[in-house]
């Protein structure tokens, strides 16, 4: 890592000399020689320092980096792996920073990039062979009716991640009862605990095939997701509904579900509105969203949705 923050900033100091030198009149041409001595001196100093474990000063401006990307270092990314596996208490927001599109800079993108990419290469070994489809969209969208089709017909394994937060909450730990007080106010509950949640029903499973479906809520549930996965979905199927359409399905599903009244719908079409869509706008970043019309009737979404998984005929 240490190596990427040199070279990353050897190159930007390489820009910035070479930017100086062609654009600057002849008067400055002493002062840029000055700078490139400047530079060249303060590079020789960084990576000198860079390989002494005793400097204080690069090990701050390393951290300071890392704040303000927001990149778990390694140290950190391997607390979070503890917590996940002594059940997950710790809070999503302090356990999970993996991020690469955050950092302020541009120079500083391409870095953290890079950093990021070393982390999961050295301490994820990716399940090339799984693949994992984001099944998104509000609640009431219809996205557990249009999954059971899926693994009907292309051999998918479907994985509700409300179900799974439901069966939790009835565990009746102190966790499954922050669960089941979440899931009534439809606020989301903590990546780290959902995350495992998937991981270990996924490591249950002969499959390489998974619909995970109403999850990721949040761009933070996602990057928990990349962290402890090692790996992204291969596209997110995204059902697309009104909130008039979602209310009335959902006070029609009779499902005994405890957040399926009036003052909890209200609240957890706010939480996709505020939490969920930013994700999806996230993936439509990367070209991995496929939009589907969840207003028509079922037969006539899924005939949209078969779309999607013509790779897997
Ligand atoms: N296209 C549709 N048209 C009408 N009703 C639907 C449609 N899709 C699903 N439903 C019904 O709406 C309710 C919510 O669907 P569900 O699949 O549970 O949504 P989600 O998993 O997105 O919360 C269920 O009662 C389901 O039978
Ligand atoms: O990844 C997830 C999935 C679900 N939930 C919680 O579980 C509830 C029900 O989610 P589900 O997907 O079962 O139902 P939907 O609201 O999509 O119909 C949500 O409102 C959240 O409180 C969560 O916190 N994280």
């Amino acid at each position: 890592m240490r190596r990427s923050i040199f070279v990353g900033f050897h190159r930007a100091a390489s820009k910035s000399l070479a930017h100086t030198t062609f654009t600057n009149t002849t008067r400055d041409k002493s002062f840029t020689e000055n700078n490139a001595v400047f530079f060249s001196l303060c590079l020789r100093w960084f990576a000198s320092s860079s390989s002494s474990s005793s400097s204080s000063s690069v090990t701050q401006r390393e951290e300071g980096y890392n704040a303000s990307s927001g990149i778990a270092s390694k140290s950190s990314s391997s607390v979070v792996r503890c917590d996940l596996r002594r059940g997950g208490e710790k809070s999503a927001s302090s356990s999970y920073s993996h991020s690469t599109e955050t950092t302020p800079t541009s120079s500083g993108k391409i870095r953290s990039t890079k950093i990021v990419d070393d982390d999961m290469t050295e301490q994820q070994p990716k399940k090339k062979n799984n693949h994992v489809v984001f099944v998104l969209g509000g609640p009431g969208a219809g996205k557990g009716t249009q999954c059971a089709n899926i693994v009907r017909d292309y051999n998918f394994t479907h994985l509700s991640a409300g179900d799974l937060l439901r069966a939790h909450m009835k565990s009746g730990t102190e966790d499954g009862n922050m669960v089941a007080q979440m899931i009534k106010d439809g606020k989301i509950v903590p990546s780290a605990v959902t995350v495992k949640l998937l991981l270990n029903a996924m490591a249950d499973s002969k499959s390489n095939r998974f619909l995970i479906d109403g999850f990721p809520r949040n761009k933070e549930n996602r990057d928990a997701w990349v962290s402890e996965a090692g790996y992204d979905c291969d596209f997110v199927l995204m059902y697309d509904c009104t909130e008039e359409v979602m209310l009335e399905r959902l006070l029609g599903r009779n499902e005994g579900r405890t957040d399926d009244n009036v003052e909890s719908i209200k609240k957890r079409f706010v939480t996709f509105r505020e939490s969920s869509v930013p994700v999806v706008e996230f993936y439509e970043t990367l070209g991995k969203v496929r939009k589907v019309d969840a207003i028509a009737t079922p037969e006539e979404v899924y005939e949209k949705t078969k779309e999607s998984f013509a790779q897997f005929e």
